[in-house]
């Protein structure tokens, strides 16, 4: 039975799920990564909010995580790198907390726009300032939204409810999108100099660390309020302090520090500063959301091979899943029967789906295949790695599609360009589950892969098979099948043959020596 550690507060709903889905789940909120580290070798699966940090170090201990399942959005708490490299998979619920966050944004540009939680303290203190909080109206102010994505795009439907006029950037946001949501799409520099109240949704990532720094504060008009319920880094914390201390920007709202927990910073105490702790996310609703969907995405994947809303790997409905099996099982085979035939470096990588096969999701087949081709190069290659390391490599990948029907009634074609020369391997489904490969190097055949394989070339001539059979028997190597293929009569030829152990060096050279030979090569699978 599959095991499951949720080490961050979610609702109960996920506890229940995995339970229903005959998974083990344990509690531990709040470990020390010590103790984290300590544990982590136990399960298979581990379920988070944004408390748990995933680093290199904890991945290195979690020697039989399959899964890190990440209830709600940003997954910068995760090495994603790291846990992509040891082959587990990150997933998170892309869209559960949305709306909430949004709400949350709304809320706290109400409450930047009103001074209402200092108003409140001020109030419940028995002061009355009814004076001292003097604010302004949404109403037909401009709203320049960061980051137009799930979030951002429902802050600004709400915005525009609001009656205030919405400017977006956001470089991947369509002209199209732009206008469906009633926007207008603006580079940085004029939302910063038109925006009322500017509001940051995006990623916390390299282009967009910073984004509001001190030159970009003094793009922006005076008087602007600045509302953060993204991540802390996208905000320079200084700078925004020294903007909030001059006057020139007239109040923030911060949901999001750029250390967490944020048990101090500096613009903590500030008159002109509104600030949750990362409560972006927290309600009921989003809650159970995010927990239901992470519990469901986790259960799926450790039983049946299901990926949803993967960060680091292709997805594969849970329909898929069962239809992919034999498939993933002809694609490795393909992968790593042409990986141990390849004995230069690999340029280019062409894989061709032909019949039934062409109408699934090729995506896990082709990094099945990758996976299987790597595999005698690179020790720590892995399903979910195996497309990096080939855009690493520069190996370029192409796949093509064909869904005529073709001598079989499915087939995947595998051809490998390396330094030399194209080769090609062919294969399909026996029976609708069972494996064959079909075609080596254009040469047909029909064989049956096993754990250990004898693959030899030669000119195709008499007695060529006898003295083969004649060198296995007497070196007591049983042969379990034997399989031949030509190009044409008397033309190349090959034999694929089962053995029940491995061949080794002695007696490759023995059957090297038999005449017509060209190659003779030992595989494992
Ligand atoms: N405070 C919270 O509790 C809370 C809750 C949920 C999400 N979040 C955070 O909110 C952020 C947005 O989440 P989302 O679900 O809307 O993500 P999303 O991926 O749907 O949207 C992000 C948008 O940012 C845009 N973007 C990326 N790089 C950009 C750049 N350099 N400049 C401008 N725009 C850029 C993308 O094109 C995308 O449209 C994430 O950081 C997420 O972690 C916070
Ligand atoms: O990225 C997210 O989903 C939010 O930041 C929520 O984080 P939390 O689950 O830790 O509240």
């Amino acid at each position: 039975m599959p095991k499951v550690l949720i080490s961050d507060k979610l609702s109960p709903a996920a506890v229940q799920i995995f339970k229903d889905r005959g998974i083990e789940a344990d509690v531990k909120t709040g470990l020390p990564p010590e103790e984290l580290k300590a544990i982590i070798g136990r399960y298979d699966g581990l379920a988070i909010r944004s408390n748990t940090k995933v680093t290199a170090e904890i991945l290195a201990a979690a020697t039989n995580l399959k899964v890190v399942g990440r209830a709600g959005i940003g997954v910068d708490n995760v090495d994603v790198p790291a846990a992509t490299a040891r082959g587990v998979v990150v997933m998170n619920t892309p869209y559960g907390n949305s709306i909430t966050t949004a709400e949350h944004a709304i809320a706290m540009l109400f409450a930047v726009a009103r001074d209402i939680p200092q108003a409140n303290a001020s109030t419940h203190a028995g002061k009355w300032e009814k004076s001292k909080f003097m604010g302004v109206e949404l109403t037909a102010k401009t709203l320049g939204v960061i980051g137009c994505g799930n979030i951002g795009s429902i802050v600004a439907e709400r915005g525009i409810g609001l009656k205030m006029k919405v400017v977006a950037y956001d470089p991947f946001l369509s002209q199209e999108r732009a206008k469906a949501l009633g926007v207008e799409k603006v580079e940085l520099d004029d939302l910063l100099s038109r925006a009322d109240f500017i509001t940051l949704h995006t990623p916390l990532t390299d282009a967009t660390r910073n984004i509001i720094d001190a030159g970009a504060l003094a793009k922006t008009r005076k008087g602007v309020r600045i509302v953060n319920c993204a991540r802390g880094g996208l905000v320079v914390e200084e700078d925004l302090k020294a903007a909030l201390d001059s006057g020139h920007v007239a109040g923030a709202a911060l949901d999001v520090f750029k250390e967490e927990p944020a048990r101090s910073n500096i613009l903590f105490g500030h008159e002109k500063v509104v600030c949750t702790p990362h409560l972006g996310a927290s309600t009921t609703e989003a809650q159970e959301n995010v927990a239901l969907q992470v519990a469901e995405q986790m259960s799926d994947y450790l039983l049946t091979g299901a990926v949803t809303n993967a960060i680091n790997m292709a997805s594969v409905s849970a329909e898929d899943a069962p239809k992919l099996k034999p498939y993933m099982a002809l694609a490795g085979q393909l992968g790593s029967f042409a990986g141990q035939l390849t004995e230069h470096g690999i340029k280019a990588v062409s894989i061709s789906y032909e019949g039934q096969v062409a109408d699934l999701n090729t995506k896990p087949l082709t990094a099945t295949i990758l996976e299987g081709l790597f595999k005698s190069f690179v020790e720590t290659v892995n399903l979910v790695n195996a497309p990096v390391i080939a855009r690493e490599r520069n190996i370029t990948v192409t796949e093509a599609r064909n869904d005529r029907s073709c001598d079989y009634h499915t087939l995947i074609r595998l051809s490998v360009t390396t330094e030399q020369h194209t080769r090609s391997v062919e294969g399909t489904l026996f029976g609708g589950d069972k494996p064959r490969l079909v075609s080596i190097k254009n040469i047909p055949i029909e064989a049956e892969v096993g754990p250990f394989m004898l693959y030899v070339t030669n000119a195709d001539k008499p007695g060529f098979i006898g003295r083969l059979g004649t060198t296995l028997g007497e070196a007591g190597v049983n042969i379990a099948t034997f399989h031949l293929g030509r190009a044409e009569a008397g033309g190349d030829a090959i034999a694929l043959i089962q053995v029940d152990q491995q061949v080794g060096n002695a007696l490759l050279e023995k059957v090297r020596a038999i005449p017509n030979v060209v190659q003779a090569k030992a595989m494992k699978f």
